[in-house]
């Protein structure tokens, strides 16, 4: 980054993210810029970044480009580049609607879990409409794991969202703790490129409460492929495989930061809705990115 750069605020249920549009990929972010932009009192201030590239224009999408005009380079909040995020695409396609690229209605977005197909609802008298994201399939990797956080450890289901989540069931989120002051641990063996973690606990039939510790970020208010995981970890727990069954399983997240409705198809797909917002976009001065970044 060398020169002002324009930039936006955005969340879908409390993730909340700096968006750097850059449709040709000019704007290098290095994992030092992304983590001063995302630094909350020195910085914008986000759980993470959505860089917004024209697929054709990244070394990493460009083979998606004819699936895909536009690239998710999703950057975690420390810099680190993750595979999904899961309220990232809803704020992504806000983004694009929001900035005269799309209307509302179905679009496809490129990131590193692959192509997303995303449904954005008209604007209805309550505000903006909900979008819905085809998040593709969970993998559920047989392999056994625990996590602890200070005295307490719990049992991992563990499902793969494109990244990495490992679910605990617990008795009461509280036992969490605090997760800045102690974040969970968990085996590098079974994780080796790290994973988020995600408390759960039961509200009601087909009806659960999570928090999470992201991987990059810490504790986040909520987490889209996390809510996902949880889903199908509790419709299986439940004795509910909508492959097996015919019949699709629909479970509602409740997040601190909002609610997630997440569905398993028949075919295994699982859809999120939720909201995306757009706060808030300026310009990031020059003097700042000479001095923090630069
Ligand atoms: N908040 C996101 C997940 C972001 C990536 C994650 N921290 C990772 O490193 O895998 C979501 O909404 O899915």
């Amino acid at each position: 980054m060398s020169t002002r750069t324009a930039f936006l605020k955005g969340h879908g249920t409390e993730n909340d993210f700096v968006i750097v549009p850059d449709p040709d990929n000019a704007v290098e972010l290095t994992p030092t810029a992304v983590a001063a932009l995302c630094d909350r009192r020195a910085g914008i201030g986000g759980d993470g970044l959505l860089h917004v590239v024209r697929s054709a224009a990244h070394p990493e999408a460009r083979h998606l480009a004819d699936e895909a005009e536009w690239f998710m380079d999703y950057r975690n909040g420390d810099g680190s580049v993750a595979e999904m995020c899961g309220n990232g695409v809803r704020v992504f396609a806000r983004y694009l609607q929001y900035a005269g690229h799309i209307k509302a209605g179905d679009l496809a977005v490129a990131t590193r879990g692959g192509v997303k197909k995303v449904h954005i609802a008209k604007a209805d008298a309550h505000g903006e409409g909900a979008v819905t994201v085809s998040m593709g399939r969970a993998e559920l990797p047989a392999e056994q794991a625990t996590v602890t956080v200070g005295e307490r450890s719990w049992p991992t289901v563990n499902v793969n969202m494109g990244n990495p989540h490992a679910v605990a069931f617990v008795a009461d989120l509280a036992h969490a703790g605090n997760l800045f002051a102690a974040p969970p641990t968990s085996p590098a063996t079974v994780y080796p490129e790290g994973v988020n973690v995600e408390f759960v606990v039961d509200r009601g039939p087909r009806h659960v409460a999570m928090r999470v510790h992201e991987r990059g970020s810490g504790e986040t208010r909520s987490c889209g492929t996390g809510a996902c995981a949880v889903a199908v970890a509790a419709a299986r727990r439940d004795g509910l495989n909508p492959s097996d069954t015919g019949e699709p399983a629909t479970y509602t997240v409740d997040l601190p930061g909002g609610t997630l409705v997440i569905t398993e198809r028949t075919d295994g797909g699982i859809e999120m809705t939720g909201p995306a917002v757009i706060v808030a976009e300026g310009e990031i001065t020059a003097e700042w990115i000479k001095t923090r970044i630069a």
